[in-house]
């Protein structure tokens, strides 16, 4: 296990506010993950809820489960296979996470986005992340496409940042701007493919809002998610995109309108994570689609 089994995680605080993987946990971890394929990719994919498929498509596929993976997380949740995959799309490198960690399954936010940081110190300088999310927004359908263009980081903004803590400069500033998390230029492109690949009539530009889940939002909360400007809301995705921001890498996110959110009181449906995981298989085809494009497509960092 070439050493990494037996390190120790610091508590990185001392003030007991944060703690995380130190820089060098980090590193061991990175190079061991390199010691398990040969490839050494710069564009990472974090896919969402029910979306691993696109792991699938990879040519020159290599697996590496989480569990095998010393002082890595695991995944808890259905719809999260919970490995790394790595392989190719078209000549282009590429690791995917088949599985995200989420804060409802009782991991603070530095650790759902530790893997960022593995990715950072493999060689990775693009993030891709996916997710399946509610539509607030009153004039989006199920399976629609959202571009993530903001975020609105709820936990985050009540002190559960995954920057909370002591700061690592080796990663990144104190206080990252957070400002163009989302890269345009990747977003202008993807608008370009998706309107040549004819998906024009079901691609949305939004904002997505984290929520600390598990439990659905009430209807009181949906309103008042609306009313701050929130067009689609999910459990997860921002502490990973923070985290990469911090360290310099060039995001790219994009959401799966699975299920559109009930505002309305005489309304008797109600949301579920069978119906978030159905829809993921109906429009999972378009979306890694236009994913694979836009990693061939798009210009190396
Ligand atoms: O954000 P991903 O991981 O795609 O999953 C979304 O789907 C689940 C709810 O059905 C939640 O975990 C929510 O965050
Ligand atoms: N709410 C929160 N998270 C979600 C939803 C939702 O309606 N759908 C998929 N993830």
């Amino acid at each position: 296990m070439n050493g990494v089994v037996g390190l120790t995680i610091s508590t990185g605080s001392v003030r007991g506010l944060g703690s995380s993987y130190s820089y060098e946990d980090l590193d061991k971890i990175a190079q061991y993950v390199l010691t398990c394929t040969k490839q050494r990719p710069k564009i990472a994919i974090i896919c969402g809820s029910g979306l691993g498929g696109l792991a699938e498509t990879l040519s020159e596929k290599e697996c590496l489960a989480y569990k095998d993976i010393p002082n890595f997380p695991v995944s808890t949740v259905p719809g999260h296979a919970g490995r790394l995959v790595f392989g190719k799309i078209g000549d282009k490198s590429v690791m995917c996470m088949q599985g995200r960690f989420h804060m409802y399954e009782g991991y603070p936010a530095w650790k759902c986005a530790m893997p960022v940081r593995v990715m950072k110190l493999m060689g990775v300088n693009t993030l891709f992340v996916t997710n399946a999310a509610g539509g607030v927004n009153p004039d989006y359908h199920v399976g629609d496409l959202m571009l993530i263009k903001d975020h609105i980081n709820m936990p985050g903004m009540a002190s559960n940042n995954p920057l909370v803590g002591d700061n690592d400069e080796r990663f990144g500033v104190r206080f990252p701007a957070m400002t163009e998390a989302y890269d345009k230029k990747l977003r202008k492109l993807a608008h370009e493919i998706a309107n040549n690949l004819g998906f024009g009539d079901f691609l949305r530009d939004g904002v997505y809002t984290m929520l600390g889940g598990p439990s659905f939002e009430t209807i009181a909360e949906l309103r008042y998610l609306r009313l701050i400007g929130t067009d689609a809301i999910g459990m997860s995705t921002c502490p990973e995109v923070v985290t990469a921001r911090h360290c310099g890498m060039r995001v790219f996110g994009m959401s799966l309108i699975t299920n559109v959110c009930v505002m309305d009181y005489e309304d008797d449906r109600v949301p579920n994570h069978e119906e978030v995981l159905e829809t993921g298989k109906m429009r999972a085809g378009d979306m890694e689609l236009l994913i694979r494009r836009l990693v061939s497509e798009m210009e190396d960092e």
